[in-house]
């Protein structure tokens, strides 16, 4: 039996795959099934067909598997966030682990015998402190809405995308990843922005006005920050100073930051931006550190497993007071003032100028007088920080991995130790395996920062050769 697009096959689920999907082979070919969860039988339907691999999507479940659980969310059947959480939590940690190992003996032909047990997050619902909703010209309807048999209008919609379209949103009733606050204020700007008038941006035309609402938390502090993006309308100072009136009054918000974005890059970052109310900024609370959060800066997203990430950073580094401490994509700064009272300096290295300031503010916070930071890309600025030889280097880069210049900059710095974050086991074993000549990989350990999303993180330390 062959693999052909547009065949229905009926086909056992034998695991799950890197990035979440269910995988089956049908006579040794591989076949990624969306939704697909190891032990269940399920009749599919081949939506492409490639010369290694094949992708199909489930037209009906025969029999489910023994590690599924009813979702707890409404939208779970179409939503593009916690798409895993039909899986046992227990089985969801079984599989990143597992998932870690094979990435990383498969993709980087590395030893996996280094990976340790996966420490799972602290909190598995309510435990982000940061959402991002899309608003669209015509939004999609939800099977829900389409029942009930009233007529409907592809008009302004606020919410999450569909799984797998990043060109349809459907309004989001409930949400278990943030907090029911944040759902709360989601609903109360759409319905604001639904009755101003105002247009929402159409991706496709490249027009209108209401593009992205940000919700922010400090889940320690209870502190509240609602980023709105928009394109440049100067017309629409006024409606967006009778919302930031509106947000006040909810007692919900601590500061209203509305930001434009001109650009067509869908991505909610905010070019040039007013502070409505409040401090423009939100502070949260790790450990025994405080630290400040701008609109654009990057944090991680779930604190509470942040503060035992940092702390196996910390025990990873292996510092006794004396050393140099490189922490590359810095962010704000945060392992930076995690690691800082153990070492001797600790410079950083982030390309968000206003998350290099948001760093500065951060160590003055804290009373920490040994970090310095740079902006700007590290495949660039590493070859002047090439100067200072560090005894530890610390690596936190974006799912894309590092750049091959920052790989080989690291190899011509004779540091003792490396200790490499990632939020992507692929490019961590890229990566680790381009390092493999001079650095030897000693242990993984992975992380649930991402419940019931197919996402690992994992701390990877490693030795100079
Ligand atoms: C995964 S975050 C880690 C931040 C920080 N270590 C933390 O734990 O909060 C990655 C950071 O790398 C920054 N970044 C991305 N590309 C970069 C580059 N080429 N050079 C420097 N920083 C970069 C991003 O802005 C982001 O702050």
């Amino acid at each position: 039996m062959a693999i052909k697009a547009g065949k229905e096959l009926i086909v056992k689920i034998e695991k799950f795959a890197l990035g979440g999907k269910g995988l089956s082979r049908v006579n040794g070919e591989v076949l990624f099934v969306d939704g697909g969860i190891p032990g269940a039988t399920v009749r599919v339907k081949v939506t492409r067909k490639k010369k290694s691999y094949s992708e199909a999507r489930i037209l009906e479940v025969i029999e489910p598997s023994p590690d599924e659980s009813p979702p707890f969310c409404f939208h779970a059947s179409y939503c593009g966030g916690c798409y895993w959480q039909r899986v046992n939590y227990d089985r969801q940690l079984e599989w990143k682990e597992r998932l870690v190992r094979e990435t990383l003996e498969h993709l980087g032909n590395l030893d996996a015998s280094t990976v340790r047990p996966i420490t799972p997050s602290p909190e598995t619902l309510y435990y982000r402190n940061k959402m991002e909703f899309a608003f669209s010209a015509r939004r999609w309807f939800r099977p829900d809405e389409i029942a009930k048999e009233v007529e409907l209008k592809r008009d302004c919609g606020l919410g999450l995308h569909v799984k797998g379209h990043f060109d349809r949103v459907f309004n989001v009733e409930e949400c278990y990843l943030e907090s029911p606050q944040a759902v709360d204020l989601l609903k109360t700007v759409r319905e604001f922005c639904r009755g101003s008038g105002l247009p929402a941006y159409d991706i496709n035309r490249k027009e209108g006005f209401w593009r992205f609402l940000v919700i922010r938390e400090g889940k320690n502090t209870d502190q509240r920050l609602i980023h709105l993006i928009t394109t440049t309308n100067d017309e629409a100072a006024g409606t967006i100073e009778a919302l930031g009136q509106m947000l006040e009054k909810t007692g919900m918000v601590t500061t209203f930051v509305h930001s434009t974005n001109d650009s067509l890059s869908q991505v909610a970052f905010g070019e040039s931006s007013i502070v409505l109310f409040g401090q423009g900024y939100i502070e949260e609370r790790l450990g025994n550190f405080r630290f400040r959060i701008s609109p654009n800066s990057f944090f991680q997203t779930n604190p509470r497993g942040a503060e035992i990430l940092y702390g196996k950073v910390l025990e990873c580094a292996g510092l006794t007071g004396g050393e140099t401490v490189w922490d590359l994509y810095c962010g704000t700064g945060s392992i930076s003032i995690f690691v800082a009272p153990h070492a001797r300096r600790v410079v950083g290295v982030e390309l968000v100028e206003e998350a290099v300031a948001d760093a500065y503010v951060n160590v003055e916070l804290n009373g920490i007088e040994n970090c310095t930071f740079h902006a700007g890309d590290i495949k660039e600025v590493i070859r002047e920080l090439s100067t200072d030889v560090p005894d530890v280097i610390i690596t936190d880069p974006p799912r894309a991995g590092m750049n091959p210049k920052v790989i080989r900059g690291l190899k011509d710095v004779k540091a003792r130790r490396l200790v490499a974050v990632s939020c992507n086991p692929a490019t961590l074993a890229r990566d680790l395996s381009m390092l493999a000549d001079s650095y030897r990989l000693l242990e993984v350990y992975p992380f649930d920062m991402f419940p019931h999303t197919p996402h690992i993180e994992c701390v990877a330390l490693l030795e100079r050769k």
